[in-house]
């Protein structure tokens, strides 16, 4: 097992200025649909790490030319009906965006295919997604326990009035492309608005796709003529978030972080960190189709925080970063509703408790949560700490160990790369360096 060093804390706090890496959920999205339009769809600012990687290899294999360009992607999309049988089971490696939102494509295609993933993604639940394409006429065969492998008999399919049981982004956009290919209108309804990233970049490839003004009902008409873009993708907030919080638990910082999606769907940790007292800045841009902002962060001291169920899908992968501030704030927090967190690439609230009692922390899971006692100095249990192979209990870790006087070291450092991998030389690039931040 690998093992990395981490940094102590930085008497002098951390400084300077990130762009961030691509944000991953674009990233997927852009070759995905750059693979169904017709043309050229050039992607700027892509995401180079291991989850979008599996996603290029497997449009890829599914007989699409992908090409890099110095730092940018062209897909050269073949239509929406221009997909092949590939030649034996796809790798989706770690990433469950790549598979369910693959499936939703696959399952309306003229041909069989088969979907299998890592030890982490084959104990995730795919019916979630099965079962409401299984509505639209999808023929997809899951384990008897309802994950990977998974295999899929692509048929034609139909338009259907669809509520979904479980907030999720990708359960909702596997339904929305499957919808792309179906023979009549389809309406998906759900039950807390999630990220909307591919109802906004299907309306620029040129897709009939409604969202109404509950934002939670969304028509699709189905066989639209998409056409090849060109994507410019924004930093992501789920990487910003590691640094906001850096930034703020750290003592003497001052950090800026350069064009960051601000998209509604995505901010939840940018409400919590200021509801909690934090001191962000934000900056907005002009919109890239995706709303951007440099944020500017400086430390500042915490107060607790209650999250519940609505709460939840705007924050789905910070709500680790929200333990790890709220073990730094003055007071209890509680986070509710996040039942969620036990189906990623770790159970998030096993994960999350284990590791912040290494640190001293008390926490108690909750089936749907946690309660945390925020400390203000750390009595270390334990210095070695675990990724458990999860990239954002990684991260989170080496963040929280820059609060403690203590080295700390972290087992598995490399599960990063799945969503970041310059993150570590990012956070090396921001340590004992008094430099001057400027939000413009
Ligand atoms: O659609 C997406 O790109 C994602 C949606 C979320 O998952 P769920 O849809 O399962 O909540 C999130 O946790 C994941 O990192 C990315
Ligand atoms: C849950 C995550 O990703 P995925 O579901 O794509 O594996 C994540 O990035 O935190």
């Amino acid at each position: 097992m690998t093992k990395r060093e981490l940094s102590a804390l930085p008497k002098l706090g951390l400084h300077g200025t990130l762009l961030l890496p691509g944000d991953k959920s674009i990233s997927h999205r852009a070759l995905l649909i750059g693979a169904i339009s017709n043309g050229e769809t050039v992607i700027k600012h892509f995401l180079h790490s291991n989850d979008c990687l599996n996603t290029l290899q497997a449009i890829r294999a599914l007989g699409i030319d992908v090409a890099q360009h110095g730092a940018d992607i062209i897909v050269h999309g073949k239509g929406l009906h221009g997909l092949k049988q590939p030649a034996g089971p796809l790798d989706m490696g770690n990433s469950g965006t790549t598979t369910r939102l693959i499936m939703g494509l696959l399952a309306g295609q003229n041909f069989q295919s088969e979907l299998n993933g890592d030890s982490s993604l084959q104990k995730r639940p795919m019916r979630r997604v099965s079962d409401p394409l299984t509505t639209m006429g999808a023929d997809i065969q899951t384990t008897a326990a309802g994950t990977l492998p998974v295999k899929i008999v692509g048929r034609s399919l139909h338009g259907a009035d669809i509520k979904l049981q479980i907030a999720s982004a990708q359960v909702k956009s596997a339904l929305i492309l499957a919808a792309l290919l179906a023979d009549g209108p389809s309406t998906i309804i759900e039950k807390i608005p999630t990220r909307d990233h591919t109802e906004r970049m299907l309306r620029k490839f040129g897709a009939n796709v409604q969202t109404a003004s509950d934002k939670l009902t969304i028509t699709v008409e189905p066989q639209p003529d998409l056409k090849g873009q060109t994507i410019t993708v924004p930093g992501d907030m789920s990487s910003a978030a590691f640094f906001l919080v850096a930034g703020t638990i750290i003592p003497n910082s001052d950090i800026t972080l350069r064009n960051v999606n601000i998209n509604k769907t995505r901010t939840g940790i940018l409400d919590a960190l200021l509801k909690m007292g934090a001191d962000i800045q934000v900056h907005e841009l002009a919109s890239q189709g995706e709303p951007v902002a440099n944020l500017r962060v400086k430390s500042a001291p915490l107060s607790p925080i209650k999250l519940g169920e609505e709460d939840i899908p705007a924050i789905i992968d910070e709500l680790p970063l929200i333990a790890l501030l709220a073990a730094c704030a003055h007071g209890q927090s509680t986070i509710t509703g996040a039942q969620e967190l036990r189906f990623k690439e770790t159970d998030r609230i096993a994960t999350v408790t284990q590791e912040l009692h290494k640190l001293g922390v008390p926490v108690k899971e909750l089936p749907d949560g946690m309660i945390i006692e925020g400390q203000p100095v750390w009595r270390i249990n334990d210095p070695i700490l675990d990724s458990h192979g999860d990239h954002r209990i990684g991260m989170m870790m080496a963040i929280a160990a820059l609060r403690s006087t203590t080295r700390l070291s972290l087992n598995e450092p490399e599960a990063v790369s799945v969503s970041y991998p310059a993150f570590f030389a990012d956070l090396n690039s921001l340590l004992n360096q008094k430099r001057e931040c400027d939000l413009t």
